[in-house]
């Protein structure tokens, strides 16, 4: 793991002072999709009863969030724990004003999406051949492939698509990840016709420097509004690499409820960066989220408690207690 360590440095030492692509947008809206149902529960041990799933969708329904990834139509024998998408995602009460997209590998997975009423979906592939076939059992090439069969059955059904480029920084099985790679897999997501593309790094191993080289290389193909960014807080870098990520102008960042999160096939990665965290520290430097971060913090509580576990959030921990402080001095007065 210190070969991440090292390319971090040497590229933040090279890279950082340019930052030829530094305030693209000057924009302070910025707009988070909340993948806490998705990517926060696929991997959890225990099997999560799908009412959980379906009140975490409606209480984060309820906060200002304007996307929320519901579940995935993925094999239920790959990732048991999303075996009840189409329960979660017909039983949900959909907003009109947010969008519910849900992930799949295929067009089986599609056409499963599409008849229980998804009208936006995620497609997934990732700059690593050994990811890949750890995590959908094809190599890039196939998967490229499988989402140019995706594209052409949702156009048929207006359905909008979202695009996922695993491991942008570095791959559990391979180390670290080419930037040119990254770039030329994005922009053929985007020619095929994804609306966006959510780079993920995967397992949490990007720092500022490793992050920037790569926007630098994706931000060469891709306009930075088709872009989002998909953190993991394996290293504790999740939030300073949306820092950096703001200042190349992306204004879409991917986050979970309390922490939760991970990929199965993705040994080692912990939780996605929490979606309480981001909002205090974009709330505190003047960027405008939408969201609720009271109402947010106590559904971070509630499904920790479902879970068996307290919020991995940091900023919702600290608030919950300076609460709790509050109502026990109020009750002393
Ligand atoms: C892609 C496959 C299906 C290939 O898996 P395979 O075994 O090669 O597929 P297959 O076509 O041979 O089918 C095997 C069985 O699965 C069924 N099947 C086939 N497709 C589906 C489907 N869509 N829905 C339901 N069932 C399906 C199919 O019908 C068959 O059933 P059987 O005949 O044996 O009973 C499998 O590898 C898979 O489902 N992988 C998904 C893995 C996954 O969900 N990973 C986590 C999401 S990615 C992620 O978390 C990263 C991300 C997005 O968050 C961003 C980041 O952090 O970087």
């Amino acid at each position: 793991m210190l070969k991440f360590a090292n390319i971090a440095r040497s590229n933040l030492l090279r890279q950082m002072p340019q930052r030829s692509f530094a305030s693209v947008a000057t924009s302070n809206k910025i707009k988070l999709v909340e993948v806490g149902p998705r990517d926060g529960l696929q991997n959890e041990k225990q099997v999560i009863p799908s009412e959980v799933k379906i009140e975490l969708i409606n209480k984060l329904s309820n906060v200002g969030l304007t996307s929320i990834e519901a579940t995935s139509f993925v094999s239920p024998k790959w990732v048991p724990q999303m075996a009840d998408a189409r329960q979660v995602l017909t039983s949900i009460t959909q907003k009109p004003d947010i969008s519910y997209p849900v992930l799949a590998p295929n067009v089986k997975g599609l056409e499963a999406a599409i008849e229980a009423g998804a009208k936006e979906v995620a497609v997934f592939s990732a700059a690593s051949e050994t990811f890949n076939k750890k995590n959908t059992n094809c190599t890039m090439e196939e998967s490229m492939n499988r989402v140019e069969a995706i594209m052409e059955v949702a156009r048929k059904n207006n359905v909008k698509i979202r695009g996922y480029v695993s491991c942008v920084v570095g791959c559990p099985y391979e180390g670290p990840v080419s930037p040119q790679v990254v770039a030329d897999m994005s922009k053929r997501l985007l020619d095929m016709g994804c609306y966006e593309i959510s780079l993920g790094d995967t397992i949490g191993v990007g720092t500022p420097g490793s992050i920037s080289n790569m926007l630098e290389a994706v931000l060469k193909v891709a306009p930075v509004d088709k872009l989002a960014v998909h953190t993991h807080d394996t290293y504790g870098q999740a939030l300073a690499n949306i820092l950096c990520s703001l200042d190349y102008g992306i204004r879409t960042f991917d986050s979970s409820i309390a922490g939760l999160g991970g990929c199965p096939y993705a040994p080692g990665a912990k939780g996605n960066v929490a979606t309480e965290d981001v909002v205090y520290m974009l709330h505190g430097s003047g960027y405008d989220t939408g969201i609720n971060l009271d109402e947010l913090i106590h559904i971070g509580d509630w499904i920790s408690q479902k879970l068996g576990r307290s919020t991995g959030s940091r900023a919702g921990s600290a608030l919950l207690l300076a609460e709790q402080r509050q109502q026990q001095l109020k009750a002393k007065l």
